[in-house]
């Protein structure tokens, strides 16, 4: 018999705190009813309203703090309470870091089945804000004005952003500087709900310099008064070397479309990682945190060993970052990349930097890899870098039959890299150890690599 929900909806209860969510919540339990409450913290005893009641679980927030944990920070950020663009703020960077180590220990132990298996303290940054070199905001309308910020945690709201404190300077100025101008140009914003209107987000990034690109994603291929957008942009942002138009004409969630037309300036950015020059593209994947981003790469090398004589594959390649890195150390490396812009900002970053053994292949890593094996192509490495969905099995299998020495594998997501090491294992694979490195500051995210090496050999 299933036992009976101890809370109601609407009504308080004294929490315990233990530990952190994915999320970046407060974890307790009611009479052994697990709870989240966002903005608690481990150690915290809360009095906690419920909002709303699941099965297993139920979710609440805070009415009031008991018992204060001593990690227990004043956030920064003014409108904190309402954007859900950081969820860690009000805990000590230390801490951040620990809670973040918890996580991924939490996922390769009960996602991945590897309770065994050693994660390294998280690496720090040196400084947790100001870090995004990358900003994308929707663009809306409340009470006549026009606003551009991150949507409120778990909803569609925009909370009007004009400081956002883990922006780089140069992403703020975009912000505001777009809101002007389009308020005082009247260009229609998109309307999410009926599907009308033409500017649907604004998107920034900072490179080398201080060099910025804009992006302004609309819902029509004809944006009104683009030239004047263009001028009076240029005007207020000194920095600017490229503005873009992206057309996104779906009904859906997806922040750019497939075709960006060049308004103005260069059609890349650049920014540097390590000796490495970088040529990005608007629609080209890019680590946000350009300074840990090195840390991260860095680290991928030294898990990845090698001594110059192996032929390495780097799945899910982006602009050829990794692949770039990789290649001053091995004898041959591959890209593989599904964004075709970014296989081109790659094929461009090897000649500029004067790479001349690496090799991009622009396709969906699950339809690429096993061509390449049926081919007869074989990696000594391999290092993987998937989006947050992680691998399919499907790439997973080419690679255990390709038999390479060592997989490193890069991840945005413990939760699907403790479910592909599981997978691994049974392929052949053991995961030596877990390196947390702390690329998203002030938010719940963790990016980790993991050194995985073949038992086969281990064994020889
Ligand atoms: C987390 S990023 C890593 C990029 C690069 N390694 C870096 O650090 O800059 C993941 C990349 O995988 C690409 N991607 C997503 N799905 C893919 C697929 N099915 N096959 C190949 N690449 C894919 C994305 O476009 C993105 O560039």
């Amino acid at each position: 018999m299933r036992k009976q929900v101890p809370v109601e909806k609407g009504k308080s209860y004294e929490i315990e705190i233990k530990t952190l969510g994915t999320s970046g919540e407060g974890v307790g339990r009611y009479q052994d009813f697990t709870v989240f409450v966002p903005y608690a913290l481990p150690g915290e005893k809360v009095m906690a309203v419920i909002d709303e009641v699941k099965k297993t679980y139920a979710k609440g927030h805070v009415k009031e703090i008991l018992t204060k944990s001593a990690d227990r920070v004043e956030p920064v950020c003014g409108i904190y309470d309402k954007c859900g663009g950081c969820q860690l703020q009000h805990l000590d960077y230390m801490a951040q870091l620990k809670a973040k180590r918890q996580q991924v220990i939490d996922a390769v132990t009960r996602i991945g089945k590897q309770p065994d298996l050693f994660v390294e303290p998280t690496i720090g940054a040196a400084t947790p804000w100001n870090y995004r070199n990358k900003m994308q905001f929707p663009i809306g309308r409340e009470k006549g004005k026009t606003i551009i910020g991150c949507f409120a945690q778990g909803s569609h709201e925009i909370i009007d952003t004009r400081d956002c404190h883990i922006q780089k300077e140069g992403n703020n100025d975009v912000v505001n500087a777009v809101r002007e101008i389009v308020a005082k140009l009247n260009i229609p914003v998109y309307n999410e709900d009926k599907h009308t209107g033409v500017l649907r987000h604004v998107v920034g990034r900072v490179g080398k310099n201080g060099d910025i690109m804009v992006v302004i994603v609309t819902a029509v291929k004809n944006m009104p008064r683009e030239k004047e957008f263009v001028k009076m942009l240029r005007a207020k942002l000194p920095k600017v070397v490229s503005v873009h138009q992206n057309i996104q004409t779906y009904h859906n969630n997806v922040i750019m479309g497939r075709d960006t037309k060049l308004l103005w300036g260069r059609p890349t950015i650049q920014d540097g990682i390590g000796r490495l020059n970088f040529h990005i593209s608007p629609r080209s994947f890019f680590q946000v945190n350009t300074a840990q981003a090195e840390v991260l790469y860095n680290k991928a090398l030294e898990f990845a060993n090698l001594t110059g004589q192996e032929t390495v594959i780097d799945a899910y390649c982006g602009t050829g970052t990794i692949t770039l890195f990789l290649a001053q150390k091995a004898r041959s490396v591959i890209g593989i990349e599904i964004v075709k812009p970014a296989i081109l900002d790659a094929q461009k970053n090897a000649r500029d930097n004067n790479v001349r053994n690496a090799e991009f292949i622009v396709g969906d890593a699950t339809q690429v890899m096993p061509r390449l094996y049926k081919q007869g192509v074989r990696a000594d490495v391999v290092v993987v870098d998937p989006p947050r969905a992680g691998c399919t099995p499907t790439v997973l299998e080419t690679f255990a039959n390709m038999k390479p020495d060592r997989i490193v594998y890069v991840s945005c997501n413990p939760a699907s890299l403790a479910r592909d090491i599981a997978l691994l294992d049974e392929l052949g694979y053991k995961a030596i150890k877990v390196q947390p490195v702390d690329m998203f500051p002030c938010t719940s995210h963790v990016e980790s690599v993991c050194l995985l090496t073949r038992k086969e050999k281990t064994a020889e």
